[in-house]
């Protein structure tokens, strides 16, 4: 086992509450936004103080838990009535990572079974699934770096890392853990436009591990890959469809053309929670648009000229052929079909 050294948090509960670093002020200011509703929680996704798909579904299970406080409070025999109006909001907060559905349907599973306070059941069914989701990225950090060739380089896109999951994270764990090894020798990180996941997140998260980042501009990648330097391409997913198909922050689906293009080898890693059975192809999921402004505008200032129009899909779809292998902490599908995906997932979903 390797040594881990990871505690940073993106998600924690403390004093009956949930807590959450607010990732929009990073990593130039440590904010901690403290919730007690679960309005206020559905609010806080869609705003991007968390994001990332399985801390999105974390945060989630917790803002149930605030639900069922408050519905409780006020009926203690019709909670479970009252609680349908929260739980359609964080449902709403945002439609792409499908974590956030599993999460509300692993909390919804345990109501018949509650008989009076529903708090300190779901409480700890939230920290279950938060503790699971780290587990699950250590396991899936040792078996993805097991694909990597010795002191390389790699390319992510996004941040993967604690801030995006319960803690230590996907792609970005198996980078740490590929660091670690010896595997991985620099990490290239993409900035990630419009939301700077890459730029403002990744690259904190990998300075303060001293794991050597460079960033690029997306459209830098192509030219970073002719020169060489990338021996894979790594990235999480916000939702993985029956066939292998993934749907990840835009800009996913280009890199792995490229990666294609040039030779370069490309896997994903997710946890189960990030895949979807129920849908058979990509062309299904839907894909969050958010506010022409966040192209538009950069830090509140106007940079685009006045009168452009501007498209801001956040997530796109690589085709499972793009794939050369999905990590997840049942196991590893390479060249994922949905014949591979169903020997390892409908077994167990
Ligand atoms: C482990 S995080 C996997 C994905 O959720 C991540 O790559 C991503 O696309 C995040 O998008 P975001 O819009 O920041 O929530």
């Amino acid at each position: 086992m390797t040594q881990h050294h990871d505690t940073l948090r993106a998600v924690t509960w403390q004093d009956n509450k949930l807590q959450l670093i607010d990732q929009r002020k990073l990593p130039h200011h440590h904010e901690i936004l403290s919730l007690e509703t679960a309005q206020a929680t559905a609010q806080a996704i869609h705003d991007m103080v968390v994001r990332g798909a399985p801390a999105i579904g974390i945060t989630a299970a917790y803002g149930v838990v605030l639900a069922a406080r408050e519905a409780y409070r006020q009926s203690p025999t019709d909670w479970m009535a009252l609680i349908g109006k929260d739980i359609e909001a964080l449902a709403n907060s945002r439609p792409t990572a499908v974590n956030l559905f599993w999460a509300l349907r692993q909390m919804q599973a345990l109501f018949p079974q509650i008989n009076g306070d529903p708090e300190p059941v779901l409480l700890a069914a939230a920290q279950q699934i938060q503790q699971a989701d780290i587990a699950a990225n250590y396991f899936m950090g040792e078996l993805g770096a097991s694909y990597l060739p010795q002191g390389k380089s790699v390319l992510t896109h996004c941040n993967t890392g604690s801030l995006a999951t319960g803690g230590y994270g996907t792609a970005l764990g198996v980078i740490r853990n590929g660091y670690a090894t010896g595997k991985i020798k620099h990490v290239y990180a993409d900035e990630t436009r419009p939301w700077l996941q890459g730029a403002r997140l990744t690259a904190w998260e990998l300075v303060q591990d001293q794991i050597p980042v460079t960033l690029l501009v997306e459209g830098a990648a192509a030219a970073l890959m002719r020169q060489g330097q990338v021996a894979w391409v790594i990235v999480g997913a916000d939702r993985i469809t029956a066939n292998g198909d993934v749907a990840n922050k835009i800009g996913t689906y280009s890199l792995a053309v490229l990666a294609r293009y040039h030779g370069i080898k490309f896997m994903v890693v997710a946890p189960s929670s990030t895949v979807d059975m129920q849908l058979a192809t990509g062309q299904q999921i839907v894909i969050e648009e958010r506010l022409k402004e966040e192209v538009l505008r950069l830090n509140g200032q106007t940079i685009a000229a006045t009168g452009a129009l501007a498209w801001n899909p956040v997530f796109d779809v690589t085709p499972a052929e793009l794939i050369d292998v999905i990590i997840t902490e049942k196991g590893a599908i390479e060249n994922p079909t949905t014949e591979k995906m169903q020997a390892v997932f409908n077994a167990s979903l």
